[in-house]
Parts: C-alpha cells; structure tokens; sequence
C-alpha cells in the first residue's frame, strides 16, 4: 500500500527544484535543475519562460519516479515560487510575448520616477512602493515596447502571469489562470483590504484588467494537471510565493512570529495577524497566506545582498573557494580588525530604500586580510537584519525569537553572530526546505491531508537555537560603526550622483 506524498515545485530566482514530502515532512525525493540569466542591459535581468518551464518539467519527472519508487504517493501539487517575476503569453499559443522580467530588473525605475508626481498613497492600498521591484510597472513595459501587444492585451488575447501563473497555465495545459493572494499582493495592483485588483491601481499602471488571472487562496483549487504530461494527472491545491511559502514552512501562525531566509538575498517577514498593519519604518505590507477563508498579513524587509556577499567573495575577488569556508576564515581573526563591508551592490533594500547606494569597505588598513573581509561580509548580513528587526520593534511589533532558514543558515557562526547582534534566540528547524514545505503544507491542508494549522505546528522540529552570548557594550559598538558605515555610504552615493549631474 503506497504512503501519502505531496510534491512542492519550488520554482526559484537561481533554479527550479521539485521536492516530495511524507505526510511527515520529510524529504522523499528532490530534484534540481539550474537555468540561464540572462543581463541585456545595464540593471536588466530576464529569464526564458520556455527554460523554466522545461526545467520545472524534468524536476518533477524526477522526483516523482524516485518517490514511486520509495512506495509514495502523490495526493497533491503544492507551486511555490520567486515573486515579482512577470511573464505575458497568447492565450492561443501559450507562448510569451517577451522573456520574463525578473524581480531583479530596474528598467521601470524612469516610469516609476514619472509616475512618483502622481501623489497616489500605495502603501495603503497594495502595501508596497513605487519601486521597479514590483510587477504592475514590468507588464506595462512589456506591453508598450512589444509591438501590437497593447492592442492584443485590450483584445484579450494575451495573459499576465507571476511565475505561479505560468506554471499552473503551463500544467494544466492552458485550462486555469489564477493565482494566490500573496503572488497577488506582489503586483502592486492588488488592493490588500478587498483582495482584489484594485480599479485604480491599473489605471495608474496602465495595465488592462483583461490580461489579469483569477485571485484565488493560497490552498484552492487550481486545476489539474493535463492528460499526458506526468505519469498520471494531479490536482494543484497549494499556492504561495516563496518568502510566505517559507514563513508557512517555519509555522509562523501567530502575531510576532518571524521568519528571516538567507539566500541570495534576506528576506524577513513578520505575522501580524488578520488586519494589514502599515508600516511607519519603511517596511512593506503584504500577504502572509489566504487559508480556509482566513487571510493573515504579515510586515516585510527586503535585502537584496546577502549570500550574494559570499558569492562576490568566491567569484568578484576571490578570497574564498566556496561558501563553506567563510565559516572557517571567520573563526581565524578575534574580530573583523575595524573593516566594515556595506554590500550595497544593487542599491540598498529596506528599510533605507536606496537605489544609488553602491558596496563599499571601511576600515582597511595594511593588516587587513581576507579572513577579516570574509568576517565582515558575513557581519554585514546580520547588521542588516538588526536594522529590519529594529525597524519591526519601531512598528511596535514584539518578537522573541527568529527562525532561519536559506542557504546561508548552514553556517553556525553566521547564525551565532545574528542571535548576538539581535540579542534574541535564532531558531534553525531541522527541514531546512522550508519553502517548498510551505508550499507542501498547502497542498495538503486543501487535500485534507492535514485538518489544521495547529497540526503543522508539530512537524519540523528545531536542529538547533543559537542564543546571545555578546556584552551588550560590544553589540553597541558595533551597531554604531555599522550605522556610521551606511550613512557615509549613502552620503557618498548622494555626492556621487550630484557630482554626475552637475
Ligand atoms: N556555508 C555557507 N556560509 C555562507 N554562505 C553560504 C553557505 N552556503 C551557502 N551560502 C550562500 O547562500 C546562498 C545560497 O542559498 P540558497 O538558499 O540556495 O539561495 P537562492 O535560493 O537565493 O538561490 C549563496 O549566495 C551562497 O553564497
Ligand atoms: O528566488 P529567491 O529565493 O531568490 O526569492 C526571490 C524573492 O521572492 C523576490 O521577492
């Protein structure tokens, strides 16, 4: 008698990943396939639909044959994916009009600087900001500089979609184009109080309303995959983008709970329960999860650079090998001998929203050496979460202890020096997947798999809490140089770019 499976497509920035869970949450089977990035332009950053497409394909061939083979059975399809990513097709053909346009990508950030006079409040209707981040200014682009695909867009013959979108067009061979509320609330079209796209919000956008899929929950029905593209046809119950299909992972049903993922990026998301809650410290509001009619919201800081710190260690100036050995370069030096690494190298995220900020190093000196630069790249990611969790606590949001997940979280020093410089315990589970759990959890809470959110509570247990052991004199010390480290490299930027101008 086969054992119950759920299969989570983690559809992500770098790769795309299919992962098989036991009704327990463990790992049955995984599969992952990287694909191409694509940079045309300065700021620029595109991926071709057609490759995500192909390698979310094999990925999940993949591991559903390995968990069959295990004796599992798969009841339900769980999508998680990177947000913000916009892709149009034709609905005849179901091909896109254009590559997608990453989340990544600043070349809406002259359409966003236009439409800034238009004195529109978005944080309190779609929760974000007027930044190139989002997807209502990427679709815009797309339509305006593809030739006839206004005309074809008001015609209704082409679809938008965020990855979520294409993927389950893409499954269910062109029957379904929905999405879930917290893909949705990426948009910036979407109106955070109704759930629904919001009339003045594509007029601002000049988006029409005819390209736009279904808002479903994020466990719903999306369809069921065609006749013919698995071994069998599966239904697709769960649907979340990837940071609140983490924050679904680590369980954070409740307010005050918080979730930080340490990837390429950071991002860290808070519950705040059942009403948005605005943000007074440059944070954003969004979707947490639409649950059997229940939707939470959660506070959001992005950072755009922080494995991608260690990334430019091992590739930009190669001091590392791989990312394995900051861990050990870290521990060789008492401290980070006055060096300061702000890696503002795609501008700086929140809470100082900064788009000119560009990397910079303090403190060098003739003793400097590459275990002190790898230390305080590995520093600076903990310095940034400090100044989101300071912006949470300005909110007047109480947190008591942060649980990690990410690429970067294996590391035990970086996880040591964030509970130190936070001064709260870091809680790392034992499934590190937490996104594609997430994304598992929903399929199976619409299957009925699981009865509850109280049920999922139990299933990842804690590897490891990692707690202060810093003198609060030297948290201080150090939080004041990396407050002095960023002001002078956003001063520098101002200068920098007034100079240009002049
Ligand atoms: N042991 C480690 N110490 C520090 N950084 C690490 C370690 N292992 C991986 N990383 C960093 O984590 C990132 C990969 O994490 P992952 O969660 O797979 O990211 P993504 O999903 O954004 O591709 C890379 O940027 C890498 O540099
Ligand atoms: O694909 P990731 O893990 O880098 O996540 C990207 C985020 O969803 C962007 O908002």
């Amino acid at each position: 008698m086969p054992q119950n499976a759920l299969l989570a497509i983690d559809q992500g920035t770098t790769s795309s990943r299919a992962i098989v869970f036991s009704e327990n949450a463990e790992i049955i089977a995984s599969s992952q396939l990287e694909f191409t990035q694509f940079y045309p332009n300065d700021g620029w950053v595109e991926h071709d639909p057609e490759e995500i497409w192909s390698t979310t394909l094999t990925v999940c061939k993949d591991a559903i044959a390995i968990a069959q083979e295990a004796g599992y059975l798969i009841k339900s399809i769980g999508i998680t994916n990177q947000r913000e990513t916009t892709v149009v097709w034709d609905r005849k053909t179901g091909k896109a009009i254009y590559n997608a346009i990453v989340w990544q990508d600043r070349r809406t950030a002259d359409i966003c600087a236009k439409l800034s006079s238009k004195n529109i409040d978005l944080s309190s209707r779609s929760g974000l900001r007027l930044d190139p981040y989002f997807s209502a200014t990427k679709i815009a682009w797309i339509l305006d500089n593809v030739e006839g695909a206004r005309q074809r867009a008001s015609a209704g013959d082409l679809a938008f979609g965020t990855i979520d979108t294409f993927l389950i067009w893409r499954l269910t061979g062109g029957v379904v184009h929905a999405t879930d509320t917290t893909n949705a609330s990426r948009t910036n079209l979407m109106n955070l109080h109704t759930l629904a796209w919001d009339d003045e919000l594509l007029s601002l956008f000049n988006v029409p309303a005819a390209v736009l899929p279904e808002i479903k929950q994020s466990e719903d029905d999306f369809g069921t995959t065609a006749d013919g593209l698995l071994d069998q046809r599966y239904p697709i119950g769960g649907v979340a983008g990837d940071q609140q299909a983490a924050l679904i992972g680590q369980c954070c049903f409740t307010p005050g709970t918080l979730k930080s993922t340490y990837g390429t990026g950071c991002f860290a998301l808070v519950n705040t329960g059942e009403t948005p809650l605005r943000s007074s410290n440059q944070l954003l509001t969004t979707v947490g999860y639409s649950i059997n009619g229940k939707t939470s919201y959660a506070l959001e800081g992005s950072i755009f650079i922080a494995g991608a710190a260690v990334q430019w260690l091992r590739d930009g100036i190669k001091v590392i090998d791989n990312a394995k050995q900051t861990k050990a370069l870290a521990e060789t030096v008492e401290d980070s001998h006055g060096v300061v690494l702000v890696p503002a190298f795609a501008g700086l995220g929140a809470p100082h929203w900064d788009p000119h900020a560009r990397g910079s190093v303090f403190g060098l000196t003739r003793g400097t050496t590459e275990a002190h630069l790898a230390r305080a790249a590995l520093e600076s990611v903990c310095y940034q979460t400090h100044d989101l969790l300071n912006a949470m606590q300005q909110d007047g949001i109480e947190v008591a202890s942060i649980r990690v997940d990410g690429g970067m979280v294996a590391n035990n020093w970086v996880c040591q020096y964030l509970a130190d410089i936070l001064n709260i315990d870091v809680v790392r589970p034992q499934v590190m997947e937490t996104t594609a759990l997430g994304a598992a959890y929903l399929a199976g809470l619409h299957c009925g798999l699981y009865k509850d959110l109280t049920q999922l509570t139990a299933q990842n247990p804690i590897d490891k809490t990692f707690e202060a052991s810093m003198s609060s004199e030297q948290r201080s010390k150090s939080i004041t140089r990396w407050k002095a480290a960023v002001d002078a490299t956003r001063l520098f930027a101002q200068t920098a770019q007034q100079a240009e101008t002049q």
